[in-house]
């Protein structure tokens, strides 16, 4: 490489990496772990809507959601919350 504002050997740059890899890997994780509790939570919130002779969804409620990851995160946030409910969504 002849780039000039190169600050890190190549050495240096593969170890920061893979260390940010390895934190990547765990935060993956814990996203994963995270949505799997959140699915058998939201199991629970239907199970007792529908036992209570309601409707399994609360369209109302999934507006709240999409909002709330929109106005962090943006257009993406939306798809984001659309892929979460659509996980969460007949398990109860
Ligand atoms: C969990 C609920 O039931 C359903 C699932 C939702 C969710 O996973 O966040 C949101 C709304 C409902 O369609 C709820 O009403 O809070």
């Amino acid at each position: 490489m002849s780039d000039t504002t190169a600050t890190l050997t190549a050495d240096e740059a593969a170890a920061v990496i893979a260390g940010a890899r390895a934190r990547i890997d765990a935060l993956d994780t814990q996203l994963l772990d995270l949505i799997d509790q959140r699915r058998a939570v939201s199991a629970e919130v239907q199970a007792a809507r529908i036992a209570s002779g309601g409707p399994r969804l609360s369209l109302t409620r999934e507006m709240e959601i999409l909002e709330r990851y929109r106005a962090r995160l943006g257009r993406a946030g939306t798809d984001v919350a659309m892929l979460l409910l659509e996980l969460c969504r007949g398990r109860a």
